[in-house]
């Protein structure tokens, strides 16, 4: 759902939506009455670390239960470098935001290598750890804080009411809205929106899930700390308060409220809990006479847990359901097919190693399975410009190779090596970065988007546009735009062009897997491995897929075909291995595998001796 909203139309949409949003920020003071202003300036602060925390939840995944502690970094730092040291406010800003990210940096990188929910608690810790050394510390003013940081001045001008600060602050929110939703759009979102689809299958077209979870989780904090520094030079004083948990909670609420992932609803949502905020300071002590804070976050538990239950998108989903509901429906397009009928090269590139060339080395590997071995002592290698065949009946072991290979699973003993380089053991996006990639027997799409949007995430490591290049987007364009286009190429290698901006997981079973041969070719791999590629595919389907399969072969890639029909390999591989209950029983070219008793034994599971001397057994594997 995050990942969904998150990629929705209102979010990349146009950029008029940011000048109308300029326009209500610009208008607002002027027709607001003043309390209402003082709420909005609150509002504005706290959207930023809203933001950053949408982007955290929606793009990485993560929940921070503590992002007033990056909050309360950049307020801190700030009162300290202008109060103490006379810096001037722009440098002091930078610094603050900086030393925010840093501690997230420290608090990150052991952390996000982490599955579960670690970040959260971790955050949580890092909460109580802020507030005690705040009031602790006599640098820090203790209890009371620090006093007399001045009202932000430029140009000779002071920014001290409320609609000044409110006029000041609008562009670094719009500002801030913009890099965040580039962001999104650009090729750090898009891999993490895979990441978050698909985990593994975005390891395996590049994308490394901690590295890039670690620069959102940083990024965020970024924008909790430029918050604590709007904060801090609005209300000239900043005390541990700043880090407290119900701060944080606030935060979290903004951003569901607005819409997890959805940096537009952030917005919307800091302005929603603000008012809110307002409201039941006026209406709680009505209810519970003398109620202090706590009685507060009651009232904002009860508002989060309805909106979990009863508006599970926040505002922006509902803004974006009724968006849908006005929008005529895309017509369904007719995948097309594909019509080339050589065997001319396709994909070659230089610098690919020459045909041949021994790619692949997979040596006495071994996987274990508590008391299953389901690969046991296998070794083959594979070369560049062969496909080579691996079948074998259900459960001999097949997928477990590929996924060793690939390093979604470690191997018990024994070693592969890609390109003369050791990489059992190593992540997936390791062996993609060698230009290896694979598909999936079970299916994985990245569902909350197009087919385009998943071709393009199989380009992310042919582009190079990171965080900071990406936030700015112009740099990025170039790029961005050269990944649109070669999507069509590679859509129309596997016939899928007419359907380019279908959402993905609205394709047919078929397609869907001839998408995903679309996305690991889009990676230009030289090895490229195919687990059941036919399954689910028509006659014609799976011809047009055996005459694209040759073209790759012509142009110097290596193929490893993992498929349960038989003939059909036997029809396209140079060379055949076959795995029986885990282990190797035959190796070598086609002809010779196809009248290996042991091979027709296996797939009968007779003894092999009465194979070799029964007709009908040969026949069934042999397709006499
Ligand atoms: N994660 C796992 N945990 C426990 N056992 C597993 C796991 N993965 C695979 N196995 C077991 O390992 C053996 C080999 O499975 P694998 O999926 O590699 O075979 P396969 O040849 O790909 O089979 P199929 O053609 O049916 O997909 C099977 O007995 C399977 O039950």
């Amino acid at each position: 759902m995050a990942t969904r909203l998150l990629r929705g139309p209102l979010l990349r949409g146009p950029l008029w939506s940011f000048a109308l949003l300029a326009v209500v920020l610009a208008v607002f003071p002027l027709v607001a009455p003043d309390d209402a202003v003082n709420v909005g300036v609150y509002a504005l602060i706290y959207s930023l670390a809203a933001i950053g925390l949408s982007l955290l939840m929606g793009l990485a995944g993560q929940v921070s239960l503590g992002q007033a502690a990056f909050f309360a970094v950049g307020a801190y730092t700030q009162a300290v470098l202008v109060t103490r040291y006379s810096v001037p406010m722009v440098p002091a800003a930078v610094a603050a935001v900086g030393l925010a990210m840093l501690v997230a940096l420290l608090v990150g990188l052991p952390l996000l290598r982490l599955r579960g929910h670690y970040l959260a608690l971790a955050t949580l810790g890092l909460g109580i750890i802020v507030t005690v050394a705040a009031t602790e510390s006599e640098y820090l003013g203790a209890t009371s804080g620090i006093y007399g940081v001045p009202k932000p001045e430029f140009g000779g001008r002071r920014y001290d009411s409320a609609a000044e600060y409110f006029w000041l602050l609008a562009p670094v929110v719009v500002a801030a809205l913009l890099l965040a939703r580039n962001v999104v759009a650009g090729r750090i979102g898009r891999a993490l929106g895979a990441i978050n689809d698909s985990e593994v299958a975005a390891e395996c077209l590049g994308a490394d899930t901690f590295r890039l979870r670690l620069q959102v989780f940083v990024l965020s904090a970024g924008y909790a700390g430029l918050a604590g520094v709007a904060y801090v030079h609005w209300i000239t004083v900043v005390n541990p308060g700043a880090a407290n948990f119900s701060l944080s909670v606030e935060f979290l609420l903004m951003a569901v409220l607005g819409g997890i992932g959805s940096v537009w609803g952030a917005v919307l949502g800091a302005f929603a809990v603000e008012f809110l905020d307002e409201g039941l300071h006026d209406l709680i002590p009505k209810i519970v006479p003398d109620a202090v804070g706590e009685v507060e976050l009651i009232g904002f538990g009860i508002v989060l847990t309805a909106v979990i239950l009863f508006l599970p998108g926040g505002i922006h989903g509902l803004f974006r359901r009724l968006l849908d509901r006005v929008r005529p429906g895309a017509a369904p397009a007719a995948a097309s097919t594909v019509d080339d009928s050589d065997e001319t090269p396709l994909l070659a590139r230089d610098g690919r190693p020459a045909p041949g060339t021994t790619l692949l080395e997979v040596e006495h590997l071994v996987r274990r399975f508590g008391g299953v071995v389901a690969v046991d002592d296998v070794s083959f290698e594979v070369r560049a410009g062969e496909i080579f065949g691996l079948i074998g009946p259900n459960g001999a072991g097949k997928t477990t190779c590929f996924n060793i290979v690939s390093g979604v699973l470690t191997p018990s003993t024994g070693t592969v090596r890609l390109k003369g380089e050791r990489i059992d053991g190593r992540k997936p996006h390791v062996f993609a970065r060698a230009r290896a990639t694979r598909t999936f027997q079970n299916l994985q799409i990245f569902r909350s988007t197009t087919v385009r949007g998943n071709v393009a995430v199989g380009r992310h490591l042919r582009g190079r546009a990171g965080l900071a290049r990406g936030a700015l987007v112009l740099p990025a364009r170039a790029e961005e735009r050269a990944i649109h286009r070669s999507t069509d190429d590679f859509l129309s290698l596997v016939g899928l062009s007419e359907v380019a901006d279908r959402p993905a997981g609205d394709l047919p079973f078929g397609q869907q897997r001839l998408l995903e041969i679309a996305r690991a070719l889009a990676l230009e791999p030289d090895l490229l491995l195919l687990d059941e590629p036919m399954a689910g595919l028509s006659g014609g389907e799976r011809r047009d897929l055996a005459r694209l399969l040759r073209r790759l072969r012509a142009g110097g890639m290596a193929i490893v075909l993992v498929e349960h029909d038989v003939e059909a390999v036997l029809a396209l591989a140079d060379r055949v291995a076959v795995l029986d209950d885990g282990r190797l029983i035959a190796l070598g070219d086609p002809a010779a595998v196809r009248h290996d008793p042991a091979v027709v034994a296996a797939y009968l599971g007779i003894e092999e001796e009465q194979a070799a001397v029964d007709p009908v057994a040969r026949s069934v594997v042999q397709g006499d």
